[in-house]
């Protein structure tokens, strides 16, 4: 008997384009969203876009709470549904990079609320999935959550943001490939749940990016176009699966470690594009697609190596030989790696030196 279900949960509306930051209201209205709205942002950000959409919901008679956030915790997402529940807002808008959406997400799913995605750089798949990442101890976790009602892309705000926070868009998309990689050997090893419109559809969009990653450059709005583009095809293809398996594996697994031990150091994007370099090589030797991984990197600015990423060879050796610890999620790492094969693939493939 066939008794399979599931939700699949997807935004609204989703507006991307040139100035559509100046309809922010007009989309609350749309999705008859009421009462007072909490800002979750960060300083730079708050600067570029949470103002001046404060300004416009100032216009229209409305008072927004505005928090300023620097980091992704679960401190931070209490701080948040406090100070929701003591100002009596009614939904949240995450306005600013992956952390600022995530807490944003994460708080609006607790609260039971309205919740909505701006944006402020190209830099993540996190801009409509229905996930949160949040390091926590020794581990990370993955917390379900609910997709934004909406998302406002502007493409004007992506493209003046620093170049690099849109390479690390273009590698977090890029190491989609290797996710996927993981995932499959993970239903075949472990018969983990597995969907395959949710596998070919990160793949496409990976695809996809890098067949155009000659309009990938900077000060052109039009790459914002497409790596936003790119970035939410892979928000929903996590939402398919109700899992970020199709954009996170070992790669993921060890840009996570890196976070741990060498806190801020390198971009999220940056680190899981160097990992998906070694762990498309574990996957497919020297005849993979680990070449066309790094070359695809190469190719849009972003770091194939630890010096690039400002990381020292030690860590990046010490993140590959500890990070199949960080979840129970089955990758191509398996067990974990020794320090001799570690050091054997970040040499092989030109991470390290
Ligand atoms: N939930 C998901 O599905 C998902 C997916 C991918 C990544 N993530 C998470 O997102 C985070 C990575 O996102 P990120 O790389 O955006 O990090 P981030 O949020 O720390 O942003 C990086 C920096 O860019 C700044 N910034 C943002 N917009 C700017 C602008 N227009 N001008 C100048 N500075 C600007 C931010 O303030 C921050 O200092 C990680 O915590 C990662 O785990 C979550
Ligand atoms: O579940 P995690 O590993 O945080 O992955 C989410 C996101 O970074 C995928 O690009
Ligand atoms: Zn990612």
């Amino acid at each position: 008997m066939f008794e399979k279900s599931t939700w699949i949960r997807l935004p609204r509306n989703v507006v991307v384009g040139h100035g559509v930051i100046d309809q922010v209201v007009d989309v609350v209205d749309e999705l008859h969203l009421q009462g007072r709205p909490l800002f979750v942002t960060s300083p730079t950000p708050r600067e570029v876009a949470a103002d001046p959409i404060a300004a416009q919901f100032e216009a229209a008679g409305i008072d927004p709470v505005i928090v300023t956030v620097e980091t992704a915790s679960f401190d931070a997402v209490e701080r948040i549904i406090e100070t929701a529940e003591a100002e009596e807002v009614t939904y949240l808008v995450g306005i600013g990079g992956g952390k600022a959406i995530d807490i944003a997400k994460m708080a609006s799913h607790h609260l039971e609320m309205g919740f909505c995605s701006v944006p402020t750089a190209a830099s993540h798949d996190g801009i409509v999935s229905n996930r949160g990442s949040v390091p926590d101890g020794d581990t990370r976790h993955s917390v379900a959550a609910k997709p934004p009602l909406a998302v406002v892309a502007d493409t004007s705000v992506l493209a003046q943001a620093p170049w690099e926070l849109t390479t690390a868009g273009c590698a977090d998309i890029i190491s989609n490939y290797t996710a996927v990689m993981d995932w499959r050997l993970a239903k075949r090893l472990k018969d983990v749940e597995y969907s395959e419109y949710a596998a070919a559809l990160s793949e496409m969009t990976a695809e996809i990016l890098v067949g155009n990653a000659d309009l990938v450059r900077p000060g052109i709005e039009e790459s914002a176009w497409i790596v936003s583009k790119a970035l939410m095809s892979s928000g929903v293809a996590m939402s398919i699966a109700d899992s970020s398996r199709p954009a996170s594996g070992a790669e993921h697994l060890f840009s996570h470690q890196l976070d741990r031990l060498e806190p801020d150091a390198a971009l999220h994007g940056h680190q899981v594009g160097v990992g998906s370099i070694m762990t498309a090589y574990l996957h497919g030797g020297e005849d993979g697609i680990w070449r066309d991984i790094h070359d695809a990197l190469d190719s849009i600015d972003a770091p194939t190596t630890a010096a690039e990423l400002g990381i020292d060879d030690e860590t990046v050796l010490e993140a590959l030989t500890t990070c199949h610890e960080i979840r129970d999620r089955y990758t191509v790492l398996g067990d974990g790696m020794n320090e001799r094969a570690a050091r054997e693939v970040a040499t092989v493939t030109g991470v390290i030196e």
